[in-house]
């Protein structure tokens, strides 16, 4: 618990000055007024959580947070078990859409076993395993209450490492065979919202394994009762490892005035919990694409976040956040380079 309270000790707010300095400069730039929409926006949120008009990353990192569920047992997935350690292995060795992603961004990847529940045995893997994945949340908890709060802590020191080695843009990677049905679950605990509404495929199940996971998470709130006001109480109820890693990574960023890029449906559910954890956290996220899945949409609005990539996008793994680094990117040279009406001798608006 120190390192999470250490954390949350040092979230501070966005920088107002600095964000009304950005609008002003943007404002004098050669286009009309708020001609570049959200990218401007995204310019002068730069500038609230840098406290700088003018930013620019050096170091660009993907943290993707790995571990098991124990309710895949349910049918809730269409694949196996096998395939979260498969996939660590694939990210380690280069193969993977998020490798091919973080190439093209320049961006680095960190992968952190949080919760796999067989061991992967490579140099290139972060092993902070705090179980060997959850246990079947339709049945009870994922995981305890100290576990969930250890897997978070895991999460915020692993973005502060990273922060120390000089990463200044963060976004975060989710892998879970399952993970899906935990993520859902939580947004039904926090949203209330009929399970119909924002229950998805995930990894393109049929009709059938939809009730199975639909009766799953039915289940899973009736058994744990999670209280919406316990947030860390939800994600021990029904969440993941790596949904509280996800959550500590976020703490983390937000912490060290870091942006950090948020993923798809599994990345948002560890959004709303360190939201409800801190809410000033969520001054520091910058949502990326909004995912197939009709809860991640949802979630998005719960945290008062537009996404910026409408790509039909569902894979996980930080692909949607390491593609928007480059319009983080781009909002902050267009704020650095662009000349000025003044400069490029251009005249100004009439009115
Ligand atoms: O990020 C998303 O929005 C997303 C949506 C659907 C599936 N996924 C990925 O697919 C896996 C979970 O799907 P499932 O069907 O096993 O629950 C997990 O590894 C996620 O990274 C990810
Ligand atoms: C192959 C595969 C890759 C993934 N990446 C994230 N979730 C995944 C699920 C599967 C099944």
């Amino acid at each position: 618990m120190e390192i999470l309270e250490r954390a949350l000790k040092s979230i501070g707010e966005l920088d107002n000055t600095a964000m009304q300095r950005a609008r002003e400069r943007l404002d004098n730039l050669t286009k009309p007024k708020g001609s570049l929409g959200a990218l401007e926006d995204l310019a002068v949120k730069l500038a609230g959580i840098s406290g700088k008009v003018f930013n620019d990353f050096r170091k660009k990192t993907v943290i993707i947070m790995a571990g098991d569920h124990g309710v895949a047992d349910e049918g809730v997935s269409a694949y196996p078990k096998e395939v979260t350690p498969q996939m660590v292995v694939n990210f380690l060795s280069g193969g993977a859409a998020i490798n091919v992603l973080a190439r093209h961004e320049g961006a680095e990847i960190i992968c952190v076993d949080i919760g796999v529940a067989s061991d992967v045995d490579h140099p290139g893997l972060l092993v902070r395993k705090v179980k060997k994945g959850t246990d079947n949340i339709a049945k009870g908890p994922a995981m305890s209450r100290e576990e969930a709060i250890k897997a978070i802590e895991v999460g915020v020191v692993t973005a502060w490492e990273s922060i120390d080695k000089g990463s200044d843009l963060i976004a975060t990677g989710d892998m879970g065979i399952g993970n899906t049905t935990p993520s859902s679950a939580i947004l039904a605990a926090f949203s209330g919202k009929p399970l119909e509404e924002i229950v998805g495929r995930g990894t393109g199940i049929d009709d059938l394994r939809l009730q199975k996971k639909l009766n799953a998470i039915r289940k899973a709130l009736e058994v744990n009762k999670p209280d919406p006001e316990d947030p860390i109480g939800v994600l021990a109820k029904v969440g993941g490892l790596e949904i509280a890693g996800i959550a500590g990574v976020i703490l983390g960023a937000a912490s060290r005035r870091v942006p950090v890029i948020i993923d798809g449906l599994i990345s948002t559910a560890g959004a709303l919990i360190a939201s409800k954890i801190d809410p000033r956290s969520i001054n520091f996220m910058i949502a990326s694409h909004v995912s197939e899945e009709p809860g991640h949409k949802v979630m998005l609005e719960l945290l008062g976040l537009k996404p910026m990539i409408f790509m039909r996008m569902r894979l996980g793994e930080g692909t949607g956040a390491v593609l928007a680094m480059n319009l983080v990117e781009a909002a902050a040279k267009i704020i650095k380079e662009m000349a000025t009406f003044e400069e490029a001798g251009v005249s100004k608006e009439e009115i």
